[in-house]
């Protein structure tokens, strides 16, 4: 499968500033990628290049089989993208600020209209004024009016800004049906770190301007409770200084340490079950036993340095 955007060997200078520094990553049809960094990493500004509204200096945009750089038109006719809050009309109402859009469009159709807002589920609300709306409805229309002219890619630039939890869920579903059921990729930019781990297939981590880290959170979901690695894992216990001793035991080789209300020893699924078993056989009660998987937010703290504008 071909990806439905691909960035390779992105650079951009504002002024005398390096913004972007050699930016390559891709996004899959069907893939919500998630695009993560510190406060002026560079996100925005990669954005505005793929959407065609800032120049770029050096390197390519491909967006399906468009070059974007030389062919903005065609490539970005298969784009449909939100910068931060979407601009609405208040006084109109939600179907008529479709049509306001769909009018700027070719071929969109009343029926195309009714099926964007069955997809972001506004049926109920569509005929109420805008200004009526909560920021998660508008962030849906918003949505609804990206995907008028079917695009194949959809870019959404931080739309979980100010959301509350009800708000971020329907975007997060909405999302995960269009890149399930029409195949289109969505690149994402967010601050909600847990939000991107529970929304994101892929994220992309950029740092000052560059790629840091891309990690396959489907992949990872799926080998999740498979991979016999070995991992972390705290072990909540009755007696953790017993329980250090049966582990030092069975584990010669392993590192024990103590932890809340238990020990930490990094250990693989069957030794898991071996020492759940030899714990219990020897009267100490096991609570609970939680493997430790980095997360999003270790992943991102570990890789990123804060973008304090070291890059010049
Ligand atoms: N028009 C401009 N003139 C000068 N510097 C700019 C301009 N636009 C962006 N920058 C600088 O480029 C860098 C990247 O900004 P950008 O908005 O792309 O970051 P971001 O990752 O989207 O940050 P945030 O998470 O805060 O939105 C920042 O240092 C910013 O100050």
């Amino acid at each position: 499968m071909e990806p439905i955007l691909q960035v390779q060997n992105l650079h951009k200078k504002i002024g005398k500033k390096a913004i972007i520094r050699d930016a390559s990553f891709a996004v899959m049809p069907g893939e919500i990628m998630g695009f993560l960094g510190p406060n002026g990493a560079g996100k925005t500004t990669t954005i505005k290049m793929i959407l065609g509204l800032l120049k770029v200096d050096s390197g390519s945009i491909q967006i399906g089989p468009y070059d974007g750089v030389k062919d903005p038109e065609r490539a970005r006719s298969l784009v449909g993208g939100i910068i931060e809050n979407p601009e609405m009309y208040g006084h109109l109402t939600g179907r008529q600020n479709l049509q306001v859009y769909a009018n700027m469009c070719q071929g969109v159709s009343r029926e195309r209209i009714d099926e964007v807002v069955r997809q972001v589920k506004l049926e109920n609300r569509i005929g109420d004024k805008v200004r009526r709306y909560s920021l998660g409805m508008r962030q849906r229309l918003g949505v609804a009016q990206a995907i008028l002219h079917r695009p194949k890619l959809l870019i959404l630039d931080e739309p979980t800004n100010g959301l509350d939890p009800v708000g971020i869920k329907e975007l997060r579903d909405t999302l995960r049906q269009l890149a399930d059921e029409e195949e289109v990729g969505v690149l994402i930019s967010s601050h909600q770190l847990a939000e991107m781990e529970l929304m994101c297939d892929r994220v992309c981590i950029v740092d000052a301007g560059q790629i840091v880290a891309v990690r396959d959170l489907r992949a990872e979901r799926a080998s999740a409770g498979q991979s016999d690695q070995s991992v972390p894992t705290l072990w909540e216990v009755s007696d953790p200084q017993r329980a250090a001793e049966l582990l030092a035991a069975l584990f010669p080789q392993g590192e024990i340490t103590p932890a809340a209300g238990g020990v930490q020893l990094s250990c693989s699924r069957k030794q898991r079950a071996a020492a759940v078993r030899q714990l219990c056989e020897s009267g100490v009660e096991v609570y609970s036993v939680i493997p430790h998987r980095t997360s999003l937010e270790e992943l991102f703290l570990e890789t990123t340095t804060g973008s304090k504008g070291q890059i010049q």
